[in-house]
Parts: C-alpha cells; structure tokens; sequence
C-alpha cells in the first residue's frame, strides 16, 4: 500500500492554475525526485502534503503524518546538533517538558541519538548547529523529521545551498533512508542527481505529472522537455 497517495490534486493562486490534477502514488522503500521548470508547481505540491497550502481539490493519503525538509535550514543555531533533532519531537511532549531543552528526557535524547547515527552525525551531537557545515546541517534538520517518527519524508530543494559533493551525500542519504523504509519524495534541481540517486523520477509540467518513470529508464528528452517553456515531454 502506499505512504503516499496524491490523486487529483489542483491547486490555483487566483487565475493561476497551478496545479491541474496531479496524481502521484509512492510506496515504502521509494525515493522519488521531483523535477519540473520554476514556478510549475513542485514546491506548492509538497506544501499541499503537508498541510502548509489548502488544496482546491484532490486527495492526499499520508500513512501517519509526513515530515518536511527545506532549502534554508530552519536550525536553532546556538542548540547543539542533539537539542534540534530532540526539537522534531516537540509536537508529541506535554508542554513542561518542551520549554527548555534540559527538560528533553532521557528516552527522547536516546531516540534523537539514534537519529543523527541514521544520518551519519552522531559524532556531531554535541556541537552547537551554527558550527556545523550546510550538508551538516541539513543532516541535522533531516534527522529531526525522523525524530518526528515519520513515514513519509518531503524535502523541497535539499541540496540547492550546497556544494556539489554536499548534494551528492545527501542525495545518497535520502535514498538510503528510502532502503530503510521511509517514502521519500525530493524536489531536485539537478536532474543528473535525480537519475543517480532517486529511484523514480516524477516531473511536472502543465501543472501535471508529465514524466513518471523509474531513474533507470527517464531519457534525457523526456527530463529536457520539462525545462522548455510549455513543452510536454516527449
Ligand atoms: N502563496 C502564493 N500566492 C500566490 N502565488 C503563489 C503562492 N505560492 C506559489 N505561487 C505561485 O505558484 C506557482 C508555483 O509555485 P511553486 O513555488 O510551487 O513552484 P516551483 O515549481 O516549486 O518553483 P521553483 O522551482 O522556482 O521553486 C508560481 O507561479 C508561484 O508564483
């Protein structure tokens, strides 16, 4: 069954339609990249998702409630690695125990550790964000939306702020949390990232899903035909 179930989805901003009717179904296990021009929609699609936009009309099934990762990397800068991801838990503890950080308990600092092992980071756990190198912190912000216990992971341009190798390794991580189970779905704005690390490739264009095809088999044509201003792939 699905974690995710987008179906028919629409969307408009006063006389722009911006999204007409996307349907887009990822399974457990999946990472898709989402690729598309600027302004076709991608980024108000994970929004729709997770509830930050109301959809005009369509449906979304999420299994459980989906996190969210971001371009800028909202991070408490002077609270240590540990301290924002133990944050992803905040929706789930009483209000006395979220206040201050030393109040976080034991179990929360032991799954939060546990979170930044996933991502790669547990040697950083200490260390205030603001230290830490922008692919660092975006691990940071990704192991506290596991933190948040999700089963559906969004990410709207992860890799844009950060340096070609940077967006490799976090490309490469959100595949491997993929393996591990999560539905990952990523905004890209590299294709070639896409191709190599994504096991689907999902593209809008038209406000539709005009490309849906497994990494290995999207052709270049097919991904050049979403850049051209009112193209449709071919
Ligand atoms: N809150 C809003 N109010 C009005 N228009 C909006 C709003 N949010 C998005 N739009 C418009 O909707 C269209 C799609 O925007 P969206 O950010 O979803 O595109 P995108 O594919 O993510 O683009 P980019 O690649 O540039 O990030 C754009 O024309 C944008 O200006």
């Amino acid at each position: 069954m699905p974690a995710l179930r987008i179906s028919n989805l629409s969307k408009s901003f006063g006389e722009n339609r911006v999204l007409d009717g996307v349907d887009l179904n990822v399974e457990p296990g999946e990472f898709v990249a989402v690729l598309g021009a600027n302004g076709c929609g991608k980024s108000t699609a994970l929004r729709c998702v997770v509830g930050l936009e109301q959809p005009d009309s369509g449906e979304v099934d999420v299994d459980g409630r989906p996190a969210m990762v971001f371009q800028r990397i909202h991070l408490v800068h002077r609270r240590t690695a540990l301290d924002n991801v133990c944050a992803g838990a905040l929706g789930r503890l009483p209000l006395s125990r979220s206040i201050t950080p030393r109040l976080f308990p034991r179990e929360l600092r032991e799954e939060a550790m546990w979170c930044l092992e996933r991502v790669g980071l547990a040697d950083h756990a200490g260390e205030r964000a603001v230290r830490l190198s922008g692919g660092q912190q975006q691990r940071v912000a990704i192991a506290r939306a596991l933190c948040q216990r999700t089963n559906v992971l969004l990410a709207d341009e992860p890799v844009s702020a950060l340096d070609p190798s940077a967006a490799v390794n976090i490309s490469e991580l959100l595949g491997r949390l993929a393996e591990e189970g999560l539905a990952v779905v990523a905004v890209l704005h590299q294709p070639q990232l896409a191709t190599r690390c994504a096991h689907r490739v999902v593209g809008l264009s038209g406000g539709r899903v005009a490309v849906d095809r497994s990494a290995a088999a999207v052709s270049q044509a097919e991904v050049d035909a979403l850049y051209v201003p009112g193209g449709v792939a071919v």
